[in-house]
């Protein structure tokens, strides 16, 4: 089969996606209707221009227009519309089990209630659910460039909502802000009984890594690449079969790899690790999940058995519960079994 038999064949397969901030799915044309519907100016002409602007060294320079591109997020049915439309999109790649990063702090800095928020999101969820098949968990995400005590006033926001909230996060500015910073947060939070993830190793040392096992203990690592040059992380990692939410595209475009044939994806999975393959901010890093397996197919010599390793993963390493998950390996060992003979 050639590449784009295989790319076909990839989206026949069921699929779950674990690592995706709702907010970075907002696509330059979304905003730009959004901007206009909330008489918000933006600083860009036209939807090319604000393409145009989607270039970045690091992860600074793109949080910046992240937080930016937010900014047109107002009203309850904006976050539906935002939602509904990255729902629309995985359905069409065979997505069939998502779980989704908010960031409530973007929003209540600018003004945005936490209910507006998750209002929003969690129709459009639930829309996903029945009229697109597409299952959900939520995960409320802090913001790790702010203060201890902003995360516990935003836990605190979310009480009234914990029983749409399957877990937390940590994303934003990595380096500098060490997970240790928000070890006592996390552990109220899993005392509440709340599900734990946290990037960790995207720009930040394997110390970080270190720190988001052992002082947030985490249940997942988002990206987690840089795991790689520390053996004994590795072996950690390994044994207890921790998911790392790898997020190839994002990774090229924030300059975390130099070049998609360096991507250390492969070198992860023959290592022994439970990957997942995820989209990130997929308006802004060139693509969703399938654009993802395409950059793949295209770079690296990746085998049928490894894609299908790392569909798998991505229903292993869910918040499913185990009944869940099994009907949906089910159904994938199903489809692979017609469309990859
Ligand atoms: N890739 C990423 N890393 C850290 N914070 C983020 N927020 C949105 N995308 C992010
Ligand atoms: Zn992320």
């Amino acid at each position: 089969m050639n590449s784009a038999e295989r790319l076909a064949c990839i989206r026949l397969l069921p699929k779950a996606e674990l690592h995706l901030h709702i907010e970075g799915s907002l696509e330059p044309e979304l905003m730009f209707q959004l901007a206009e519907r909330n008489a918000i100016q933006l600083p860009y002409a036209s939807v090319d221009a604000l393409r145009q602007a989607y270039q970045f060294h690091n992860l600074q320079e793109f949080l910046d227009l992240y937080y930016q591109g937010m900014s047109v997020l107002q009203t309850e049915q904006d976050f539906y519309d935002l939602t509904w439309a990255y729902l629309q999109r995985s359905a069409a790649e065979g997505v069939i089990h998502v779980e989704i990063f908010f960031d409530p702090q973007g929003h209540l800095q600018r003004g945005v209630d936490f209910s507006v928020q998750i209002e929003g999101i969690y129709r459009a969820l639930c829309d996903g659910e029945t009229q697109l098949g597409i299952s959900f968990r939520l995960i409320l995400s802090f913001l790790r460039h702010l203060s201890e005590q902003s995360a516990f006033e935003t836990l605190e926001l979310a009480m009234p909502w914990l029983n749409r909230i399957d877990g937390v996060g940590l994303d934003s500015s990595e380096l500098g802000h060490p997970p240790e910073k928000f070890a006592r947060v996390f552990a109220r939070c899993r005392e509440l009984g709340l599900r734990v993830t946290a990037h960790a190793g995207e720009e930040g040392p394997p110390e970080y890594v270190w720190q988001a096992l052992d002082l947030l203990k985490v249940q997942r690592i988002d990206h987690g690449n840089r795991a790689l040059e520390d053996e004994v992380l590795i072996e950690r990692l390994r044994n207890e079969q921790i998911p790392l939410t790898v997020c190839p595209l994002s990774n090229l475009k924030l300059c975390v790899v130099e070049d998609m044939s360096q991507h250390p994806i492969l070198k992860l999975l023959d290592a022994g690790l439970r990957v997942t393959v995820n989209s990130d901010d997929p308006a802004y890093f060139g693509g969703y999940l399938q654009d993802n397996f395409a950059a793949l197919l295209a770079h690296l010599p990746i085998t049928d058995a490894q894609i299908l390793q790392l569909i798998r993963n991505s229903f292993i390493g869910s918040w499913l519960s185990d009944s869940e998950k099994q009907a949906c390996l089910k159904r994938l060992e199903a489809a692979a079994s017609e469309v990859m003979p």
